[in-house]
């Protein structure tokens, strides 16, 4: 059986990097992100049940973004994957998604201070079946996976939250840290998967690649 082209629909540089990591061949995909507020969330909907519709959410806009860009043409000659994923940080019930500014990131370093939080990574597989002329629109077939991993963080004082957002890393990242980078020093223990916390759980990841046998490392 041919390999299907593997699509990675992430705007997150960490997510490639990971792929690359494990050698699974890719194109990143650049799906422009819908006007409005960042991924909001539905009143009483968990962290967990918010992160899983994000990334089916993420998973969807993708497919109708390849097929728009295809809309005149046979869209897959041959079959096409596409890997979206979507990171969310949790303390009890609340959720903290990117900080807006450095205010917003001292907030949330200072709830994660001294506490254990988890760490959700949901992912969505969607594949395509082979179109066989232009009419005949493309069928999605989706497989999901989720890697949950719990973060301690040890106490850190003002001074260290100061510091820390000085260095520019909270931004642009789930939580308002980064464990690959300088907030590795505050990581006093993790259980679960190091790449999901970074925003893409490798060995999940390449379950999902060997049910459609797109993984180069079986
Ligand atoms: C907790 C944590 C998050 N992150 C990052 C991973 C994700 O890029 C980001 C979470 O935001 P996401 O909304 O999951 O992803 P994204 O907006 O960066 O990219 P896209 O939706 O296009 O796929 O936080 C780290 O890099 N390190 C960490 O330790």
């Amino acid at each position: 059986m041919m390999q299907p082209l593997l699509y990675l629909a992430s705007a997150s540089p960490r997510r490639h990097e990971l792929l690359n990591q494990i050698s699974v061949k890719h194109k990143v995909l650049q799906v422009p992100s819908p006007p409005g507020e960042d991924e909001p969330r539905l009143s009483d909907e968990t962290p967990l049940d918010y992160v899983q519709r994000t990334a089916f959410e993420k998973a969807i806009r993708a497919e109708q973004w390849i097929e728009k860009q295809h809309q005149n043409e046979t869209l897959f000659e041959n079959q096409i994957a596409i890997l979206t994923a979507d990171t969310t940080v949790a303390l009890d019930n609340c959720i903290f998604g990117k900080p807006q500014d450095a205010e917003d990131a001292a907030q949330i370093l200072k709830q994660l201070s001294g506490k254990t939080h988890t760490v959700f990574t949901a992912l969505v597989l969607s594949q395509s079946e082979p179109q066989q002329n232009k009419d005949q629109r493309g069928q999605w077939y989706r497989i999901k996976a989720l890697s949950v991993t719990q973060v301690s963080f040890c106490t850190l004082t003002e001074q260290a939250i100061r510091d820390y957002i000085e260095t520019g890393e909270p931004f642009g990242k789930a939580g308002a840290y980064g464990i690959q980078g300088y907030a590795g020093k505050y990581i006093q223990r993790i259980d679960g998967s190091y790449s999901g916390v970074m925003g893409l759980p490798l060995f999940e990841t390449n379950e999902l690649l060997k049910q459609i046998s797109a993984s180069t490392t079986g």
